[in-house]
């Protein structure tokens, strides 16, 4: 079954609305480098963590560059995974690595409108998952852009990674069927896609992504 991590979640209602629909990652983000009204404080991050099924996965998604703090604010919400943006050095994540052995990493990969990565994969040394996204060079931000990018990327990095493969960037209820069909990843993010007008989580929106993404 593919794993379906919901990021940009703002609240505990709607984190359970997106479990109950099938939804089996929580992406919280704490600590952010450009403004998105979907960053949390750590306490509000804690807060929709507890409230969910013991069984249920969370990721903390973060911006932050030191190690030590994202160590603590790992540690205080007590997540299963943690999210590192992509200009983290490498010696911060061994850091994080070697105090927190438990927790999963997720590594990204930003690729660009055309296809091309604009990271440099061989010199991600700790790594349980790559976390493939899309990146607003006009804007300057690095996630919950809502914008595609070029599949071939996505499917050729699944194809040939040693470890499996998250993607995301842009997709939504109308393109996830067909996404996972052709890049076949391990799971699937999706934050825009499936956002009301009031910034909060569709419920319309969430079921029709979640059946779509396993309808393969
Ligand atoms: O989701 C955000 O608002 C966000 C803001 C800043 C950095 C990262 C962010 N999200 C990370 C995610 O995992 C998003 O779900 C991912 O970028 C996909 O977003 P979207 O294209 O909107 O589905």
């Amino acid at each position: 079954m593919i794993h379906i991590q919901m990021a940009g979640i703002r609240n505990k209602e709607d984190a359970l609305m997106c479990v109950n629909e099938g939804v089996d990652i929580i992406g919280l983000l704490v600590g952010q480098m450009h403004t998105s009204d979907d960053f949390l404080t750590k306490e509000k991050a804690k807060e929709i963590k507890d409230y969910l099924p013991k069984d249920i996965k969370t990721t903390l998604i973060t911006h932050l560059e030191d190690g030590d703090k994202i160590i603590e604010i790992a540690k205080y919400i007590d997540v299963d995974y943690i999210q590192l943006h992509s200009h983290l050095d490498e010696s911060e994540v061994e850091k994080i690595h070697n105090a927190l052995p438990n927790k999963k990493l997720l590594r990204l990969i930003h690729i660009d409108s055309d296809g091309n990565l604009l990271n440099d994969i061989s010199k991600m040394k700790y790594v349980d998952f790559y976390f493939t996204d899309s990146i607003n060079l006009k804007t300057n931000q690095f996630g919950g852009t809502g914008l595609s990018h070029n599949l071939d990327t996505d499917k050729r990095l699944v194809e040939t990674l040693d470890k499996p493969v998250f993607i995301a960037g842009g997709l939504n209820p109308d393109n996830v069927y067909d996404a996972v069909k052709y890049c076949n990843p391990y799971g699937v993010d999706v934050n825009t896609g499936c956002r009301g007008k009031d910034g909060l989580r569709d419920k319309e929106k969430t079921k029709a992504f979640v059946h779509n993404a396993r309808k393969n």
